[in-house]
């Protein structure tokens, strides 16, 4: 089976999938952009995609979500992985000689208050592994990258400080995509994508509503904008329902009766690592 994978190898995708995958025949394709890892599931190149989909201090990674609804793929399971951020830097470098942080975005905004106060720069990266590994190739003593333990040790580079995260308990939620997804039984979560009929007050309530009186219990709600115009949104509802449970049937029945276009993005199990 072949798997497609943020990279270069160190990225938190990279440690999270061989720990998920461990024991299985699994081959690797390492993409340079998230977008690139859903496209190769999308186009072929790879039967599941590994992709972070929701940070437990930064929120939802809007390119993730945004390419699960482009290109139409299915979730096969959920994946939670601890995550500690660090600040790694070439041989000696002290945190008081650093003038700039590179790192990619989600894992330089889960470090907000901690680059707040150095008062330095950040540069943006694909990934962590890629901004230590540049780190690395400048050889240079007046910037760090924010990234994995594992990173820094693959790369060769210390850590200046560890754990500069905002908050404990720091946890990323990632997603197994595939094109289509096999057998949804004995399953313990399900994700819709609900397009409302037509915008109009109240409509978010009246499918909330739905949930509420089936005794349905919600587990993630994200919006995104339809991108069509300003203010009309798309809605991703995580609910605590299996594929074999004849609620979630009834459920997207009703909806679809309402007139909102629904979408089951797949049922699937949690695995905590
Ligand atoms: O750059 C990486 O190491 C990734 O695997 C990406 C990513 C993300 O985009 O959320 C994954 C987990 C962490 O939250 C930080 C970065």
């Amino acid at each position: 089976m072949k798997i497609s994978c943020l990279g270069p190898r160190g990225t938190f995708s990279d440690e999270a999938a061989h720990r998920y995958y461990k024991g299985s025949q699994v081959d690797y394709h390492m993409c340079g952009t998230l977008i690139e890892v859903i496209e190769a599931v999308a186009d072929n190149q790879a039967d599941q995609g590994f992709v972070p989909i929701e940070n437990s201090i930064e929120g939802s990674i809007n390119i993730t979500l945004d390419g699960i609804i482009k290109h139409k793929l299915m979730i096969q399971a959920e994946v939670i992985f601890p995550v500690s951020m660090h600040l790694l830097v070439n041989e000696g470098v002290q945190v008081k000689d650093v003038k700039e942080i590179w790192s990619i975005p989600p894992a330089l905004a889960q470090c907000r208050e901690f680059v707040r106060e150095l008062k330095v720069p950040t540069k943006d990266f694909p990934s962590t592994s890629m901004a230590a590994e540049a780190i690395k190739k400048t050889t240079r003593c007046d910037v760090a990258a924010v990234g994995s333990e594992w990173a820094g040790s693959l790369f060769g580079l210390d850590i200046a400080v560890r754990n500069i995260e905002d908050f404990q308990d720091n946890q990323t939620r990632f997603f197994v995509v595939t094109k289509e997804s096999d057998s949804m039984d004995f399953t313990q979560k399900s994700l819709l994508l609900i397009n409302p009929e037509k915008e109009q007050a109240g409509v978010l309530s009246s499918i909330l509503n739905v949930l509420s009186a089936l005794g349905i219990n919600l587990t993630w709600i994200e919006s995104r904008p339809t991108k069509r115009k300003l203010g009309s949104y798309q809605f991703f509802m995580e609910v605590e329902l299996g594929g074999q449970h004849p609620a979630l049937s009834k459920t997207m029945t009703i909806l679809s009766t309402l007139g909102h276009d629904v979408r089951l993005l797949g049922s699937y199990n949690s695995i905590k690592l």
